[in-house]
């Protein structure tokens, strides 16, 4: 089989495109717009990047699941929300061949879904913090470019949390926290990201504040991998969730809400893809080992020792498997690249006399270690690839950054980058900014120690304050 090469990663939507299919992560070919399939293996994948994000936050959250459809005499009750949607909602008009009383709205998220029964699930401060989270699929009609696991119509993998607090300062707190565990989800994928405070006209219809994940591609725009939102008690007002307090009176409560969707695995597939295919993080890849054996001659006892060497990894709970196809083992190691696979393990006749074999390491590093002891050495190589897939990838972010004076400079960054400008946070500025340099206010950087005064490249106010530029996906 002669192996079809990908196009170079600088041509990135070629490369993305080709990849999902060479990698047998998703089949585009679903005959409706902005809907896919999941290949088997993108699925294998799937299931791995949420069991990591169900062991993150099912510590002190609950998993449960509403239904899909909702009635549009609640969807239309928070102004706010139903005019940041109204353009987005997919409506299910007749049941069979008769026509809905009520037409009911596939939900673009759950808010309102959900806050109906929380206003029954609430009723005392005792009830108090409630954490629950969903993992559906959510229906949006967007009317810009879709594209496969970044801009879907349907978007099939949206875990979205919803949680309950007594007092605004308690769900600022949950914002932190849900900060918190999807750094942490994105530091076990090895995804670096920058934090933004969205600016007003760009935050969660409902919501008092919205705090952003980006991360940049590798042709320098961003893509929004994540979102925490303060709902202070804009919903509950309208829903009437409220709880007795300790001084027996009736308070409405404070909510935030925080999602991610298969984004996460539009950035995996991105930040560390290569030209020979995907290059998976250890701890979701479908198959962390492949061993290829080496077979010319001693084929049964090649085979044996490799099947031997897969049921000992198997035992330590590493997802192995072992290509004992009869292929050139070019054609071999080509297909498990384009897999990414993070080691593969090549073992012929002369390796098993000499008591070693090859440990290959999906970055390119290749050594020789010893037969016995082979575990451990998988273990120490695979930390090793972990940490050099993040610094490499960090250091591709840092270098897309970069702090500009003027519209014009950040005009030329933003063309392949992010732009770091002064802003006084108006938003008449911050609109004007957007016209001149051609990009999307991210917002204000969050958690950033970065202090500075500058004058707002806008109005000239002296300001500590700055805006983060991109073009978005
Ligand atoms: N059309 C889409 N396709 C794929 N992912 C999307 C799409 N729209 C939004 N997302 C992802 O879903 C995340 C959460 O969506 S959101 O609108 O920002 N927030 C909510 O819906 C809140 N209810 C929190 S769950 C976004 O940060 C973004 O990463
Ligand atoms: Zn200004």
């Amino acid at each position: 089989m002669t192996e079809a090469k990908l196009p170079g990663k600088e041509n990135f939507s070629e490369w993305y495109h080709e990849l999902l299919k060479a990698g047998e992560i998703i089949d585009v070919r679903y005959p409706v717009k902005g809907m896919c399939v999941w290949y088997p293996f993108g699925f294998a994948l799937r299931r791995n990047v949420y069991d990591l994000m169900r062991e993150l936050l099912d510590p002190d959250h609950q998993e449960t699941q509403f239904p899909l459809l909702i009635p549009e005499t609640e969807f239309m009750k928070e102004a706010e929300h139903i005019k940041g949607f109204e353009d987005e909602v997919y409506w299910v008009t007749h049941g069979g061949t008769s026509p809905l009383e009520i037409k009911l709205a596939l939900r673009p998220t759950s808010e309102t879904a959900i806050y109906p029964i929380f206003k029954l699930w609430v009723r005392s401060h005792a009830d108090l913090p409630l954490k629950i989270y969903q993992i559906v699929n959510t229906f949006r009609y967007e009317t810009k470019h879709t594209r496969p696991l970044i801009r879907l119509r349907e978007i099939t993998s949206f875990k979205e949390a919803h949680t309950v607090h007594a007092t605004w300062d308690e769900a600022a707190e949950q914002v932190e926290a849900a900060l918190n565990i999807y750094a942490e989800f994105y530091r076990r994928l090895a995804i670096p990201f920058l934090f933004a405070r969205r600016p007003s006209w760009d935050k969660f219809p409902g919501s008092d504040y919205s705090i952003a994940l980006d991360t940049v591609m590798p042709d320098g725009r961003t893509l929004q991998i994540g979102t925490a939102h303060l709902l202070g008690t804009n919903f509950a007002t309208t829903y009437g969730i409220t709880f007795e307090n300790e001084g027996g009176e009736q308070e409405f409560a404070n909510q935030t809400c925080y999602g991610v969707s298969e984004r996460c695995i539009a950035a995996l597939i991105s930040v560390h893809g290569d030209d020979k295919g995907l290059v998976l993080p250890w701890s979701v890849a479908p198959v962390q080992v492949v061993i290829v054996p080496i077979l010319f001659k001693d084929k049964e006892r090649t085979l044996e020792v490799s099947r031997e060497i897969k049921a000992r990894l198997a035992a330590a709970g590493i997802r192995a498997a072992i290509d004992e196809s009869d292929e050139r083992p070019g054609a071999k190691f080509y297909k498990w690249e384009m897999k990414g696979v993070p080691i593969r393990i090549e073992i012929g006749p002369r390796d098993i006399e000499n008591g070693v074999a090859v440990l290959a390491r999906r970055d390119g590093k290749k050594l020789t270690v010893p037969l016995d002891g082979l575990l451990a050495s998988i273990e120490e190589e695979a930390a090793d690839l972990q940490e050099a897939m993040l610094a490499r990838a960090q250091a591709f972010l840092a270098s897309k950054v970069k702090d500009c004076e003027t519209a014009e400079e950040a005009r030329v960054q933003t063309a392949a980058g992010v732009a770091r400008v002064a802003w006084c946070g108006s938003e008449e500025c911050g609109h004007r900014i957007e016209e001149e340099v051609g990009a999307a206010v991210l917002g204000e950087p969050w958690r950033s120690s970065e202090k500075g005064e500058r004058s707002c490249i806008v109005c000239g106010a002296r300001t500590e304050k700055c805006a983060l530029l991109a073009r978005q996906y």
